[in-house]
């Protein structure tokens, strides 16, 4: 694919984990996003992520960055709120921007806050609330819920998150008719003592669970919320063991929480062959 040398850095936020590039100097070109991501992200053959994360010039004067984010499966989503998490921190110790600062995503404009490992995001102001949804499944038919925090969620509460069979039933919901064609994200969500949550997501792009999926932590608060469930601040604890703290202000939610380095590499060109 390329002859040069590709310097990245692995991060991690809540177990979430990310591949990142400075590509402000435009070495990778929009088309060789997708097909590097598959590359990259494949876990034992390559690095091995659940997403890989472009770092860009802002179109908009001001702005700290761009980005272009990939899902492992090298699909490009319009958001991602624990890489957005991982990107701020970047564009920070890479001495691109200063803390506050916004960076230009497909779904708007991302303000965050970064407080060494320890990052702030405001997402997009959500949309496509939908409470109380019937969910048809072959079975029986599930309540759904539904809302856009950057991308589209779908959140069923549980009381047995533990029994859930994530990856069987995320599948059948993240390829439901109902939310075809752009597909939903699925997280399962308990309400716990105190106004807690406990999730675990289905990641559309990964096409598994993850650890943790911030705008899905979003979503989950901001709809236990809507329901009298919870209140802001919501403590959302994922599968991966941290726990997201989800600020709600009217239509404004902000995911917070932890974004770690894991280590710095290069990429030899060997490993972008087929
Ligand atoms: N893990 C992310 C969401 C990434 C995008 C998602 N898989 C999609 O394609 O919708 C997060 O932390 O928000």
């Amino acid at each position: 694919m390329r002859e040069e040398v590709l310097y990245f850095l692995k991060m991690q936020a809540s177990g979430n984990d990310f591949i990142l590039i400075n590509n402000f100097a435009g070495r990778i070109a929009a088309h060789e996003g997708p097909e590097l991501a598959w590359k990259l992200c494949r876990r034992r053959l390559s690095v091995g992520a659940d997403g890989l994360i472009l770092i860009e010039p802002p179109k908009k004067v001001g702005n700290a960055f761009a980005w272009r984010f990939y899902n492992a499966d090298g699909s490009e989503a319009e958001m991602c709120g624990n890489g957005g998490r991982c990107a701020a921190r970047f564009a920070v110790e890479e001495g691109l921007a200063k803390s506050p600062l916004v960076f230009e995503t497909l779904a708007g404009e991302i303000r965050a806050e970064v407080s060494g490992s320890r990052v702030k995001v405001e997402l997009t102001t959500p949309k496509d609330l939908k409470l109380g949804l019937e969910l048809p499944l072959e079975e029986k038919s599930l309540e759904a819920h539904f809302v856009n925090t950057g991308v589209p969620h779908t959140v069923i509460l549980v009381e047995d998150l533990e029994g859930v069979p994530v990856r069987e039933l995320g599948r059948k919901i993240r390829y439901h008719e109902m939310f075809l064609p752009a597909g939903t994200n699925v997280n399962f969500v308990k309400v716990e003592p105190e106004g807690r949550l406990s999730i675990r997501t289905y990641e559309r792009g990964v096409e598994d669970e993850t650890l943790a999926c911030g705008t899905g932590a979003s979503a989950a608060a901001l709809i236990a919320e809507r329901l009298g469930l919870v209140r802001s601040p919501v403590p959302v604890k994922t599968r991966g063991g941290e726990v997201l703290i989800i600020h709600l202000e009217g239509e404004r939610v902000s995911l917070e929480g932890e974004a770690r380095k894991i280590y710095r590499g290069y990429l030899y060109p060997e490993a972008l062959l087929d």
